[in-house]
C-alpha cells in the first residue's frame, strides 16, 4: 500500500490535475457501465424471461412502467438508448486510455530526467565506488519497468473504481447475493497474498538477473579484445547461456504465477456459482429471475475482483526496479555537487598568481588508513609551467583530479589568487580548465561537433588553428569530409595519437586560463611529440601547463618538477636541478628510462 501511495505521489507531482481528471473520467465510465447493466433488466422484461411484478428484487419495481410501453416502441428506444450508451462509455474510454498512456509516458520521460539531472550532478566521488553499468541499467531497463509500474497503479485505481460502482449497483439489486461475492472476493485475496508476496520475490530477482546481464555484457564488450587475445569465447559463451536461461525462467514462473492465481480466481468463481445456485434452487426454490441476478452479479464483480489481484501482482513486481530508481535518486541526491546555475551565470576565472595546495590530505575510503595525498603542499605558480612525476601509484592522477575539484580535501586548503577555493568559485575554476586525459573521450559525431560542443562559438579557423597547434591539422585535412568526418563507433575509427591530437585541439580551442594534460602525449611518435612540446612551450607566460608525464623527456622545458612518491612530495625544483641530484627518486627515474633508451 505504501508503495502504491509513493508511487502515486510521484505520477501526481509530474501530472498534477490530470491524474484526478482521469480519476473522474474512470468513475463516468464506471457509471455508464452499470447504467447499461440496468438497461438489461427492461431488456430482459420486454423480451418476456423475467416477470416485472416479481418482488424482491428492488430496481424491478422501480421500472415496472417499461411494462405499459408497447414492444413495438419500447424495444426499438431501449436498444437504441443502449448502443449510444455503449458509444458515449467507448468514447470516453478511447480518451482516458490516451491519457493514460500520456501519463505513463510522460512519467517515463519524467523519471529518466528526474534521475540523470541527479546524476549528472553528483560528484565524483559517488561515480568513482558506481558500477558505470548498473547505472546504465537503472535509467534504462528499471527505469521503463517503474513506468510500467505506474501505469499498473493507474490500472489498480481504474479497477477499484469500476468494482466500487458495480458494487454499489448490485448493493441495490441484491445486497445479501452481492455480500456473499464480496465476502468470497475477500477471502480469496487474503489467501492469495503469498502470490504478492511472490511477485515481489521475482521482481528482486528480475531486478538482479537484469543488472547481472547489463553489467556482464557491458564489461564484455568493453574488454573483447581481451576476450579475443586470450581465447575466452567459451568461458563467456558459458556464462550467456546461463544467465539468459536463468532471464527465460524467470519469465515463465512470472507467466506461471499469474496464471495460476488468475486460475484459483476462474475456479473459484464457477465453484461459488454452482454452489450457489443449488442451495438457491433446492433450499430456497428461488426464482428463474434471482437466479439469473447472481450469474449476473458474479460475471460482472468477479473480473474486476480478479483485475485487482492482477494490477496487485504486476505493481509488486515493479516494485524493486523502482525502488532501486528511488535509491539513485537519493543517493545523487546525497552526492550532490552544486546547486543547478545556469551556465551563463559562470565566469571564468583567468589565473593571475597561481595555486597554492596546503597541508592537503585525501584518501578515497575514510576507513583506509592510508592516505592517496598525504600532506601535500605546493605552490603552482601562474603561465608556467608545472610537471608531476612519481611511479605508478604515487597520486599523480589523484592530486590533477583535486585540481579539477573532483576531489575534495579531507583537510586542507586549495588557494588560487591567493583566497581559498569555494564553492561557488569551483564551476569558474573548471571552466577556466582544459583537461586532456592519457585515454581522451570523442563523441559520436563528426570532428566539427566535437569541436563545436565545447566552444559553441568557434569558427572555422578557430578550428583550423586549434588544429594546427595539436599537429592534427593534416590528418584532418586528409579525412574524406574533413571537418565534417563522422568519427567514433559509428564513423572513421582515430587511432590513439590522433585521438589525442584531436583532444589537445579541442582544448586549447578553450582558450583555458589552465591547461592539465594528463598522460595527454603518451600515445604520440616522437617527432610528433617534439612538434607538440614546442607549441606547448610557445603557451608559456600566456597559460598555466599543468603535466603529468611519465616520460622524463616531455618535461625537460618544465619550469617545475613536483616528484611524487606514496601521495606525499619528496621532491621540487626544476628539471636540471633534480636532474643533478644522486641517490634521488628523480634521478633514478632518470636513469631508468636513459637506460631503457639504450
Ligand atoms: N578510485 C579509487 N579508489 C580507491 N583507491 C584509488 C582510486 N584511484 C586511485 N586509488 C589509489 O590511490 C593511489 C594513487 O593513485 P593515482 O591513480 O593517483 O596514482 P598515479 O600516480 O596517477 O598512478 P599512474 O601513474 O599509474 O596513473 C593508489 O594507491 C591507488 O591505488
Amino acid at each position: 500500500m505504501k508503495t502504491i501511495i509513493y508511487f502515486l505521489k510521484q505520477i501526481h507531482a509530474f501530472s498534477g490535475k490530470i491524474v484526478y481528471i482521469n480519476l473522474l473520467a474512470m468513475t463516468g465510465i464506471g457509471l455508464l457501465e452499470g447504467a447499461a447493466v440496468l438497461l438489461l433488466i427492461p431488456l430482459i422484461s420486454i423480451s418476456g424471461i423475467i416477470d416485472m411484478s416479481v418482488k424482491g428484487i428492488p430496481l424491478l419495481d422501480k421500472l415496472s412502467f417499461i411494462e405499459e410501453i408497447p414492444p413495438s416502441v419500447g424495444l426499438p428506444a431501449i436498444l437504441i438508448f443502449y448502443v449510444l450508451l455503449v458509444i458515449g462509455q467507448s468514447l470516453v474510454r478511447r480518451q482516458l486510455t490516451v491519457k493514460n498512456t500520456r501519463i505513463q509516458m510522460g512519467f517515463l520521460r519524467y523519471m529518466q530526467v528526474k534521475t540523470y539531472q541527479l546524476l549528472l550532478h553528483a560528484n565524483w566521488q559517488f561515480f568513482i565506488k558506481q558500477r558505470k553499468s548498473d547505472l546504465v541499467n537503472i535509467l534504462t531497463a528499471e527505469i521503463g519497468r517503474s513506468s510500467l509500474g505506474a501505469y499498473s497503479v493507474l490500472q489498480f485505481i481504474a479497477s477499484t473504481v469500476f468494482s466500487a460502482i458495480q458494487i454499489g449497483l448490485a448493493f441495490i439489486l441484491s445486497p445479501s447475493i452481492t455480500a456473499f461475492v464480496l465476502l468470497c472476493g475477500a477471502v480469496l485475496i487474503f489467501f492469495n497474498r503469498k502470490f504478492l508476496k511472490r511477485s515481489l520475490a521475482l521482481g528482486k530477482r528480475d531486478y538482479e538477473l537484469g543488472r547481472e546481464y547489463i553489467g556482464g555484457v557491458t564489461d564484455q564488450m568493453n574488454g573483447i579484445k581481451d576476450i579475443k587475445s586470450n581465447t575466452l569465447e567459451a568461458s563467456r559463451m558459458i556464462w550467456f547461456r546461463s544467465i539468459t536461461k536463468s532471464m527465460e525462467d524467470q519469465q515463465v514462473n512470472y507467466k506461471r504465477l499469474k496464471a495460476t492465481s488468475q486460475l484459483y480466481y476462474k475456479v473459484a468463481s464457477a465453484v461459488l456459482i454452482a454452489v450457489f445456485i443449488y442451495f438457491a434452487l433446492m433450499m430456497f426454490q428461488a426464482q428463474a429471475a434471482q437466479l439469473l441476478l447472481v450469474v449476473a452479479i458474479f460475471s460482472r464483480i468477479w473480473p474486476t475482483v480478479a483485475g485487482i489481484q492482477a494490477s496487485l501482482e504486476q505493481i509488486a513486481t515493479t516494485v524493486p526496479s523502482f525502488k532501486a530508481v528511488i535509491a539513485l535518486q537519493n543517493d545523487c541526491r546525497s552526492a550532490k555537487e552544486f546547486e543547478m546555475i545556469n551556465e551563463e551565470d559562470i565566469v571564468k576565472i583567468k589565473l593571475q598568481h597561481g595555486i597554492d595546495l596546503n597541508h592537503i590530505y585525501f584518501r578515497y575510503d575514510k576507513n583506509e588508513h592510508k592516505y592517496a595525498l598525504d600532506d601535500i603542499n605546493i605552490a603552482i605558480p601562474a603561465n608556467r609551467m608545472t610537471a608531476f612525476v612519481g611511479r605508478s601509484g604515487a597520486g599523480k592522477s589523484t592530486l590533477i583530479d583535486m585540481l579539477l575539484g573532483l576531489n575534495k580535501p579531507e583537510t586542507g586548503q586549495i588557494i588560487i589568487d591567493g583566497e581559498p577555493l569555494t564553492h561557488t568559485q569551483l564551476l569558474s575554476l573548471r571552466k577556466s580548465i582544459s583537461y586532456v586525459p592519457q585515454d581522451p573521450f570523442v563523441f559520436n559525431t563528426s570532428i566539427r561537433e566535437n569541436l563545436l560542443l565545447v566552444v559553441p562559438e568557434a569558427n572555422e579557423s578557430d578550428m583550423w588553428e586549434a588544429l594546427r597547434f595539436s599537429s592534427a591539422a593534416e590528418f584532418v585535412r586528409n579525412l574524406p569530409d574533413g571537418l565534417d568526418t563522422l568519427i567514433g563507433d559509428r564513423g572513421i575509427k582515430l587511432s590513439g595519437g590522433e585521438r589525442q591530437r584531436l583532444v589537445l585541439a579541442r582544448a586549447i580551442l578553450r582558450k583555458p586560463s589552465i591547461l592539465v594534460l594528463d598522460e595527454a602525449t603518451s600515445a604520440l611518435d616522437s617527432e610528433t611529440e617534439a612538434i607538440i612540446q614546442k607549441a606547448l612551450d610557445s603557451l608559456k607566460g600566456k597559460m598555466t601547463i599543468i603535466v603529468i608525464a611519465h616520460r622524463l623527456s616531455t618535461i625537460q622545458n618544465a619550469d617545475q618538477v613536483v616528484v611524487l612518491d606514496e601521495g606525499k612530495v619528496i621532491q621540487r625544483g626544476g628539471f636540471n636541478e633534480l636532474a643533478k641530484r644522486k641517490e634521488s627518486t628523480f634521478y633514478d627515474l632518470l636513469n631508468r628510462q636513459a637506460q631503457a633508451f639504450n
